[in-house]
C-alpha cells in the first residue's frame, strides 16, 4: 500500500489548488462528505463534533452541517483560538452562525463539564481537532478535552488522523484519542499503519485529488 508523509500531503494539497484549480473548500467539503458517507444514519443520531481551528477542525464545522441538514442532533465544542481559525474554517464557521447554529468554545472548566456530559450521552464523538497540521506537544486544554474524548466516549470517529497522532511517525504527541475508525483522506499517512490503538479502523477516501498530483509530487519529493 502506497503511503505518504504528512508534508507529502501538504504538497499534494497546495499543487492541487494552485496548479489544477480546485478550491481548498471544494476539497474540505469533499472529505466531509465522506465521513458522513461512512456514518451509518439509521443507527447514529446524536453526535460530538470537537474542532480546533485548522482545517481539521474546519471539515468538523463542515460535517456539522451535513449531519444537521439530516436532521441529527449535534453538540458543537471548538477548541483553540478563533482569532487564528484558516480561511476556511472561518468559512464554514460563518455559514454555521448564518444557520444559527450554537456552539460551545471550550476554554475553561465549565464547557469542559457541557463536554463530559455531552460525550456521555450521544452516539457518535467526531474528532475533528488536529490533522497533519501537529506540530507540538498538546499541553493544556487541548489535553484535558483529548482525555475527556477517550474517558466518556465509547464510539469515536477521528478524521484524517487521530488528534495527538503524529501523522508521520504514529507517535503520540503527549496525548491522543483513541479512535474507533479514522477516516484518512487521499493516501494513507505512514502514521497511521502501525498505530490501530489510536486510529481503530482506517478507512482511505478520495477527496478528489487528481493521480497526475499525485506521481508530480511523489516524483519530485524523491
Ligand atoms: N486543502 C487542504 O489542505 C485540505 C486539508 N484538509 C484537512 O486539513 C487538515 C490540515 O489542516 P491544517 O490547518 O494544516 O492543520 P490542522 O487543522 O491539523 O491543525 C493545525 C492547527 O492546530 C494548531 N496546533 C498544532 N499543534 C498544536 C498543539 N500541540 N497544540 C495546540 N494547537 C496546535 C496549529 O497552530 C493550527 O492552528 C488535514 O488533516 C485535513 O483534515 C481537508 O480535509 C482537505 C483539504
Ligand atoms: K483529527
Amino acid at each position: 500500500m502506497l503511503t505518504i508523509t504528512c508534508e507529502e500531503m501538504k504538497a499534494m494539497d497546495c499543487y492541487t489548488i494552485e496548479k489544477i484549480g480546485i478550491p481548498s473548500i471544494v476539497l474540505m467539503e469533499n472529505a466531509a462528505l465522506k465521513v458522513i458517507y461512512n456514518i451509518d444514519l439509521n443507527k447514529t443520531n446524536s453526535f460530538n463534533i470537537v474542532c480546533g481551528v485548522g482545517n481539521n477542525g474546519g471539515d468538523g464545522l463542515a460535517i456539522a452541517r451535513h449531519l444537521i441538514t439530516n436532521g441529527k442532533d449535534v453538540d458543537l465544542f471548538i477548541i483553540g483560538n478563533l482569532d487564528k481559525g484558516t480561511k476556511d474554517f472561518n468559512i464554514n464557521l460563518n455559514i454555521l452562525k448564518n444557520m444559527e447554529v450554537k456552539f460551545i468554545h471550550v476554554t475553561g472548566e465549565m464547557e469542559l463539564e457541557y463536554l463530559k456530559d455531552s460525550l456521555v450521552k450521544n452516539d457518535l464523538t467526531i474528532d475533528s481537532i488536529f490533522g497533519i497540521g501537529l506540530t507540538r506537544e498538546i499541553e493544556g486544554i487541548f489535553k484535558k478535552v483529548i482525555s475527556l474524548i477517550n474517558s466518556y466516549s465509547n464510539n469515536i470517529l477521528s478524521v484524517d488522523i487521530p488528534s495527538g497522532l503524529d501523522g508521520n511517525t504514529g507517535n503520540t504527541l503527549g496525548i491522543s484519542v483513541k479512535a474507533n475508525k479514522t477516516i484518512t483522506f487521499h493516501l494513507v499517512k505512514k502514521g497511521l499503519l502501525e498505530s490501530k490503538e489510536y486510529t481503530g479502523e482506517v478507512i482511505v477516501e478520495s477527496i478528489g485529488i487528481p493521480k497526475k498530483v499525485t506521481n508530480k509530487i511523489l516524483e519530485r519529493m524523491v
